[in-house]
């Protein structure tokens, strides 16, 4: 079955060089960010989340809101096991893909076709998925021939095609998502967008961070609402939204 348990989660940023004089404002004035703190050793950190518990079942379709600094993406990257929690326990169970990260697996100095294998790798695909679905990554990329270049020579528009076409090639159980998409040119976006839609339509649990109030209604039919670190409201879509809009 699939499905994702977080139980009392905090995730803290340890702050080497920071200046602690600054610290004199703990009390939260400003929507912006974590909490920042110092700890019993007298490091400086930042609470990127605090105590965050939750269960998503099947068919939940999660939206993610919260102002700057929140804590939805260090929420996304706790889900796609990117980040151990500092405290607290995060359990993932089912295929998992992760479309916050486009970077990984990517070598600059190896050509697109070598890099497609190597985050398919990295994504878990067996050799025999990759060779099952070079074909179609290649041709979705749009790439042709730069898909014999180095990856350091793409543009970024370029290097978003092979990390999309490679991410999407197989229908996960679990998609964790952000706005990263909002690149690409126009034929691209279109075809992307469509082919999000098929996985987002497939997919058993999706998880979405944005500050679009029509992608997250149109998405999802449950929001969380992150507020310095903590969860300040989670419910149907809709009335999270309205809340937090207001
Ligand atoms: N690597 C890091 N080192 C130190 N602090 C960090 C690090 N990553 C995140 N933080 C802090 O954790 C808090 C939450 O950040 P996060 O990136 O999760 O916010 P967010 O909700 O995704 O924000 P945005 O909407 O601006 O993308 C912020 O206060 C941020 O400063």
């Amino acid at each position: 079955m699939t499905c994702i348990q977080l139980e009392r989660v905090t995730v803290d940023f340890p702050v080497f060089n920071a200046s602690s004089r600054s610290l004199k404002n703990k009390i939260l004035s400003v929507s912006t960010g974590g909490v920042i703190d110092r700890r019993n050793d007298g490091h400086v950190i930042v609470r990127g989340l605090e105590d965050v518990s939750f269960t998503l079942n099947e068919g939940d379709r999660v939206g993610l809101i919260g102002h700057n600094g929140a804590g939805k993406t260090t929420l996304l990257r706790v889900l796609a096991g990117i980040y151990s929690p500092t405290d607290g326990k995060a359990t993932i169970e089912g295929q998992c893909v992760s479309l916050i990260n486009i970077s990984l697996g990517i070598d600059p100095e190896a050509t697109g076709r070598e890099n497609i294998r190597l985050r398919a790798a990295m994504m878990g695909m067996s050799s025999a998925e990759i060779r099952r679905h070079y074909d179609d990554i290649a041709e979705f990329s749009g790439l042709g021939s730069f898909l014999d270049m180095p990856f350091r020579t793409y543009s970024s528009g370029m290097q978003l095609r092979l990390a999309f076409s490679t991410s999407t090639a197989i229908q996960p159980e679990i998609l964790i998502m952000d706005e990263w998409l909002s690149t690409g040119d126009e034929d691209f976006k279109d075809r992307a967008s469509k082919r999000l839609h098929e996985i987002v339509g497939s997919t058993k649990i999706l998880i979405l961070a944005s500050h679009s109030k029509d992608l997250l209604l149109d998405n999802c039919n449950r929001v969380i609402w992150l507020e310095h670190g903590r969860i300040k409201m989670d419910g149907p879509a809709d009335e999270v939204v309205e809340s937090y809009f207001d």
